[in-house]
């Protein structure tokens, strides 16, 4: 802090809760608010990866940087010896996209999940020092979305014993893999496995890609860089790639072979794994994609609130301040929720965490049951809090004003580096259409004997939830969790059987499924919400230590729902889950939520427990000393090197000359 004054310092004393408590909710446990707190710390202190300039840099300068600090990272990680946890908080407080993110998070769980113990054996220690350097070779250039359509052939030589991989057209090049383009020796590459002239379906291979000796491309694969991608710095800080392959020849054990093998002869033997096992590194993504939208959320809730107290705006009476905008209704409105989903999105990912944690456990014992569920859960709570996310890293440049535009401000490159979430580990859209078929699957089997389990648990109450009337009578009824908990079910409940009924009315259940699809994922969104809200209020039963740390976790969570409620009201209102009068009830208790947030909102952001290096938005600084760091930034600006800017002579002066003389 600047000569140790804090200007945020009368806002913090608001708090009616203990914030060190409140780090820990956050953090999950002591011991994760001890690694991250001492990790965050160590890289902030450490001017090698320091963040400024990243948005002026040119792509190539800008690219050797992230690979100089991403060797210096792996450095650090082997002196210091950090744990694979405390080298995962490094990677994630570096805060560079690189292709490590997919080395570590794609690769690595690619060949741990679909390989073979015999196939770990061989590969995962060499990736684990990083002896090879992997990536997620699936999406083509004329296929993303539907991996079934991929044209990557791998066909088997029985002569050889090998596979040769092929790219026969320009749309079958693999187009985007992150880490692909100038770094990867080694791919996990997606293909449609051909065997004596017959074709069985997608399989991933590991292919190296270039030479250990000298990184140049092994013979008969085409490789580089896709190009320039949205923003400044931002996301061209990884290098995805385009790789094409002609008839490049592969032993057979390099077919990842844990779903289906390929014998000696050319035989494909399916083991008792589910084939949708192949996608297993995917549901693990978008379940850590989920933990992450928290992470970046509350990165632009924390600089926006910040901000907000720091920013005065009319009002002012005989002389004195004018108005901290965070005291606006309308900027309460806008900010509290999205803190409010912020919070939200940490407990379900924290949930969804441990649900992909147990199904692993059941899959290494053969017990298949629960893949449904996991597939749903992270498809749809991917689409839902990416969605929220990225349309809420927007809102909070919003209500930073003119100053969140500035590349200072952090919110532009965090929007940029965010924003493609919506579209990578599976389209938002096309996810949400994966957990409406299964939704009208629940919904058809309803009444067959087979009750639906976990998230769909309450579709097994379809007669009741049918039935429900809300009781809400007066404003303070709104925070009584069981009652919101049965609106939101009945809400989602009726809005899938009301689809199920009209689907059932078309001949061919594929065209009416592909007509009512914009309804269907709405009725998805509700289910989701309904999912993150149950989250929410499960939490809030668990013990929670702290003076007033329960206590603002319920506002928090009256905020959510109630503004879901307000938001959807619609929803709510067309299904007959509540009446007019009980949505104007919900608003006028979300009204008083919102000012029992306003004294403990600077506090409810530093439990973060954010760096300023992490935070990387003078808006955001901890000490809100925002206008002298703004101003002092604006002259480091290269374009502000020289008082009379390269090209004067060459453009400004004729023009302003020739406006002279025409006046004359
Ligand atoms: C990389 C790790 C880092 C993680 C991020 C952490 C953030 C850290 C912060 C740092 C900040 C910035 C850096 C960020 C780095 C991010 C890196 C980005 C990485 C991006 C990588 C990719 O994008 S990889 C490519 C992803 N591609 C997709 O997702 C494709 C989507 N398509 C599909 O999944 C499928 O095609 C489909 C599911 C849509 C359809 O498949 P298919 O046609 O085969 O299936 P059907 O629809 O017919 O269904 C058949 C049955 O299978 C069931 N099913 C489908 N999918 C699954 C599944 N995954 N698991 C289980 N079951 C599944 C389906 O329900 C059907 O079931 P039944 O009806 O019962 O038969
Ligand atoms: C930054 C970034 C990093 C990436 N990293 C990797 C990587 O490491 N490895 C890798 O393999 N891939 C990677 N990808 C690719 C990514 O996984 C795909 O782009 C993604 O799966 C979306 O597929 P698509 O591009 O084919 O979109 P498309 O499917 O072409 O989507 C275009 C539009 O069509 C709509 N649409 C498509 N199908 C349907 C349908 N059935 N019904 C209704 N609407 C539909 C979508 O909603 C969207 O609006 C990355 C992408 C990005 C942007």
């Amino acid at each position: 802090m600047e000569g140790g004054v804090d200007y945020l310092a009368d806002e913090r004393k608001k708090a009616e809760f203990d914030v060190q408590q409140m780090k820990i909710v956050w953090a999950g446990s002591h011991h994760t608010f001890e690694i991250s707190d001492r990790i965050s710390k160590l890289v902030a202190n450490d001017p090698a990866f320091s963040k400024d300039e990243r948005t002026m840099l040119p792509r190539k300068e800008l690219f050797k940087n992230t690979l100089r600090k991403a060797s210096y990272a792996w450095k650090r990680i082997n002196d210091l010896h950090l744990s694979e946890e405390e080298a995962s908080q490094l990677r994630f407080y570096v805060d560079e996209p690189a292709f490590t993110d997919l080395h570590w998070g794609m690769f690595i769980p690619a060949i741990k999940g679909q390989g073979t113990d015999e196939q770990q054996k061989k590969w995962l220690p060499l990736a684990y020092k990083m002896q090879i350097i992997g990536c997620y070779a699936q999406t083509e250039l004329g296929h993303g979305s539907n991996v079934q359509g991929l044209e990557t052939t791998a066909t088997f030589d029985p002569q050889t014993d090998e596979f040769v991989i092929h790219s026969p057209t320009l749309t079958s090049s693999k187009w985007w893999p992150g880490g692909l383009g100038k770094v990867s020796t080694h791919g996990v590459v997606y293909a449609r496995l051909i065997t004596d002239g017959q074709e069985h379906g997608i399989h991933g291979f590991i292919v190296q890609l270039r030479r250990l000796e000298d990184h140049r491309p092994l013979p008969g694969i085409i490789i580089g860089d896709i190009g320039m991608k949205f923003g400044n710095g931002a996301y061209n800080t990884m290098d995805n790639g385009v790789l094409r392959f002609d008839h490049v020849r592969i032993p057979r054990d390099q077919m990842l072979m844990r779903v289906s093998q390929v014998t000696r002869d050319g035989k494909v033997v399916q083991s008792d794994v589910p084939r949708q096992l192949v996608y297993g590194t995917m549901v693990y993504v978008r379940q850590t994609i989920v933990q992450d939208a928290s992470c970046a959320l509350s990165r632009a809730v924390c600089i926006a609130t910040r901000y907000s107290a720091v920013r005065r705006q009319f009002g002012s009476h005989n002389g004195g301040p004018e108005t901290q905008v965070i005291d606006y209704k309308t900027q309460q409105s806008r900010l509290f929720p999205l803190l409010a989903s912020a919070y939200a999105f940490r407990f379900v990912g924290e949930w969804l965490k441990w649900l992909y944690t147990d199904v692993t456990q059941r899959l290494q014992a053969n017990d298949f049951s629960t893949l449904p569920e996991a597939h749903a859960c992270t498809a749809g709570l991917k689409s839902l809090t990416t969605s929220v996310t990225a349309d809420g890293i927007e809102e909070c440049r919003k209500l930073c004003g003119g100053h969140g535009y500035l590349c200072t401000s952090g919110l532009p490159e965090l929007f940029a580096v965010y924003v493609p979430a919506c579209t990578y580990e599976g389209d938002n859209i096309v996810l949400m259409l994966q957990v409406a078929r299964i939704l009208m699957k629940t919904v058809s089997q309803l009444g067959s004997g087979k009750l639906p389990v976990g998230t769909m648990a309450y579709m097994g109450r379809i007669e009741h939830l049918l039935q429900y009337r809300c009781n809400v009578q007066k404003a303070e009824d709104w925070l009584n969790p069981a009652i919101v908990l049965e609106a939101f079910e009945a809400r989602a409940a009726r809005m899938s059987v009301s689809c199920a009924k009209k689907l059932s009315k078309f001949a061919n259940p594929e065209e009416g499924f592909a007509e009512l699809s914009a309804d269907l994922v709405e009725a998805v969104v509700a289910h989701c919400q309904l999912i993150v809200v149950s989250k929410f209020i499960e939490k809030l039963q668990q013990d929670i230590p702290g003076k007033g740390v329960k206590q603002q976790l319920k506002v928090l969570c009256g905020v959510y729902y109630l503004f879901l409620l307000h938001k959807h009201q619609g929803d709510f209102l067309a299904t007959s889950c509540v009446t007019p009068k009980q949505a104007s009830l919900a608003n006028d208790q979300l009204r008083v939520l919102y000012s029992q947030v306003r004294p403990n909102a600077i506090a409810l952001v530093d439990a973060f427990n954010y760096t300023d290096h992490f935070l990387g938005s003078i808006l955001g600084r901890y000490d809100g000393n925002v206008y002298p760091k703004l101003y002092e930034a604006a002259w480091k600006d290269p374009l502000n090197d020289s008082v009379v800017p390269d090209g004067y002579h060459q453009y400004i002066r004729p023009l302003l000359k020739q406006q002279r003389s025409a006046k004359l």
